[in-house]
């Protein structure tokens, strides 16, 4: 709600995609495929891209290894700079995935990697990105045999509340559009989002019905 807020466009671009009546209510599986809602299921997805639940994932290595690097790194402040292409990582490293700087990676998702587009989601995905595995090219669900058991639940899920409240309400900024507070990050065991220099992690909205 807060992007939606920042971005009204959005809002108002996502609103007549929706059904207009409870008489109408999508199902479970329209809900599920990327198909029948599109600029929610981008929507969602973006959500999921800018500000991921879970921030990061750690593993502990099971046996030495080497990962190679797309981009020479310093690993050293030594001078002259001696640049490696690989990191060594022995058994029993603690390895940890920073999910939410991979997924606003300029060098993975171009110049406009930290901006909420959802548009982006069409032909818009730059070729470093679509090399990521995972669901949509994002870690957010993590990959391989421990991906998250919930992801089409929870996909789903957020689907079915946005496009229930989209549908009903349009959400401004307390102050009204075009006053978009600073926005903070509200620590607890998921981030949440807070209003600056604010106490608690709520950033208050004026909410109208849809006539
Ligand atoms: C947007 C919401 C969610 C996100 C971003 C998310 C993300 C993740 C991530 C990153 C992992 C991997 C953790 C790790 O191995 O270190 C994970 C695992 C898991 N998630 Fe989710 N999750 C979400 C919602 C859910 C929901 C709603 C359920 C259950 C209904 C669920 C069930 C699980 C289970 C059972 C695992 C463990 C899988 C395994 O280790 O084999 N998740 N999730």
């Amino acid at each position: 709600l807060v992007e939606l807020c920042t971005h009204p466009h959005i809002q108002q671009r996502l609103r007549p995609e929706l059904p207009k009546t409870n008489a109408e209510d999508p199902t479970w599986e329209q809900l599920s495929s990327t198909t029948d809602f599109p600029y929610l299921d981008a929507v969602t997805h973006e959500i999921m891209r800018m500000h991921p639940p879970v921030d990061e994932g750690t593993r502990i290595a099971k046996e030495d290894d080497v990962f190679p690097l797309s981009t020479p790194i310093s690993l050293s402040s030594s001078t002259p700079e001696k640049l490696t292409t690989s990191v060594v990582v022995p058994k029993g490293t603690l390895v940890s995935v920073p999910i939410t700087c991979v997924n606003r990676s300029n060098v993975l998702w171009g110049p406009d990697a930290k901006s909420f587009k959802p548009e982006r989601d069409g032909s818009g995905i730059p070729k470093p990105a679509k090399e990521i595995s995972g669901h949509r090219h994002l870690p957010t669900f993590s990959d391989g045999p421990k991906i998250c058991l919930g992801k089409g639940f929870a996909l789903t899920e957020v689907k079915v509340i946005l496009s229930f409240l989209i549908r009903h309400y349009i959400f401004e900024f307390e102050g009204g559009a075009g006053n978009i507070p600073k926005i903070a990050l509200h620590q607890s065991i998921l981030p949440r989002p807070k209003v600056e220099d604010q106490d608690g992690a709520r950033v208050p909205l004026r909410v109208k019905k849809v006539e």
